[in-house]
C-alpha cells in the first residue's frame, strides 16, 4: 500500500463518518419533533389511507417495569405475533412495549391535542419495523423506524379491561421496579373506530429521535377516577429516596414546521 492509498483510504473514511454524524444531526435536529397540537380544519384526508391492521397475541405479554418516567408494559418481539400494519406504513411493526402519559390533574396529561384540547391522559403504543431493521435499538435511530400508535383517555366509567393493569401497578411504585404480566391484550385499549391521524414526528422522551410515524386515533377510549389514581401513585423515584407521584410526565408541544397531518375519513 502506497502513501497515496493510506491517504486516500483515510480520507474516505473521514468522509463516512462526518456523513454519519451529519445524519443522526439531522434526525435529532428539530425539524419535525413531538407531540403536537392536531388541528382538524388544516388536517388533509387522504382517501389511499387504508385502515389500520392490528393483530396482538396477550401470551407475548412479558412484564412492567417502572422506568422512572412511565411503567412500560413490555412484550416478547421476538416473533411476528403482535404486529401493526396498513394504514401509512409500508411494513409491519412490531409491538415492543406500551406506557402512559399522564398529568397531576384532570386538565392536563396528553401529550398530543386535538385543537388545543387537552385529555387527562395518553397511551402509546410503541412498534418497530423489523423489515427494515434488525433490533428495536436500531430502528429508534433510523428513518420510517419507529410507528406509535396514540390512543386519548378521558374520564367516565371504569376501563374493564385496564383493570388488571392498574391492579398489577403497586408491585411497580418505585423507579427501576418489575414485576411479571402476562396475558393481556392491549387490542382492548384500541378505540372501536378506527378513524385516526397520520404525521412525521419524533419520540417525546429521549432520545427524541425523529423517527417515528405517529397514528393518533381520532376517538378516546374511557377510564375511571381510581384508574386514573393508580396511575398517579407510581413514583419517579427508587424505593429509600424522597417520595415523589410520578405524574406530569407529559412533553410540551413542539412547532409543526413543514408537516401535514393526514386524516382518515373510514
Ligand atoms: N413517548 S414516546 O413513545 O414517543 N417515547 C419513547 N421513547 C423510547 C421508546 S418510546
Ligand atoms: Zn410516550
Amino acid at each position: 500500500t502506497t502513501a497515496i492509498d493510506l491517504v486516500n483510504m483515510t480520507l474516505f473514511f473521514l468522509v463516512c463518518l462526518l456523513d454519519q454524524q451529519s445524519w443522526q444531526t439531522q434526525i435529532q435536529g428539530g425539524s419535525r419533533q413531538s407531540p403536537i397540537d392536531i388541528r382538524s380544519s388544516e388536517s388533509v384526508h387522504d382517501p389511499q389511507l387504508t385502515p389500520l391492521s392490528i393483530s396482538y397475541d396477550p401470551s407475548d405479554c412479558l412484564q412492567i417495569w417502572n422506568n422512572g418516567y412511565s411503567f412500560l408494559v413490555e412484550f416478547d418481539d421476538s416473533k411476528d405475533n403482535s404486529v401493526v400494519s396498513g394504514g401509512p406504513l409500508e411494513n409491519h411493526y412490531k409491538l415492543k412495549q406500551f406506557h402512559f402519559h399522564w398529568g397531576a390533574e384532570n386538565n392536563r396529561g396528553s401529550e398530543h391535542t386535538i385543537n388545543s384540547l387537552v385529555y387527562p391522559a395518553e397511551l402509546h403504543l410503541v412498534h418497530w419495523n423489523a423489515e427494515k431493521f434488525r433490533t428495536f435499538d436500531e430502528a429508534i435511530f433510523s428513518e420510517n423506524g419507529l410507528a406509535v400508535i396514540g390512543v386519548f383517555l378521558k374520564l367516565g366509567r371504569k376501563h374493564d379491561g385496564l383493570q388488571k393493569l392498574v391492579n398489577a401497578l403497586p408491585a411497580v411504585k418505585y423507579k427501576d421496579s418489575t414485576v411479571e404480566f402476562s396475558n393481556f391484550d392491549p387490542s382492548c385499549m384500541i378505540p372501536s373506530c378506527l378513524d385516526y391521524w397520520t404525521y412525521p414526528g419524533s419520540l417525546t422522551t429521549p432520545p427524541q429521535t425523529e423517527s417515528v410515524t405517529w397514528v393518533i386515533m381520532k376517538k378516546p377510549i374511557e377510564f375511571g377516577d381510581d384508574q386514573l389514581s393508580a396511575f398517579r401513585s407510581l413514583l419517579f423515584t427508587p424505593f429509600g429516596e424522597k417520595l415523589e407521584n410520578m405524574v406530569d410526565n407529559f412533553r410540551q408541544q413542539q412547532p409543526l414546521m413543514n408537516r401535514v397531518v393526514r386524516a382518515t375519513i373510514l
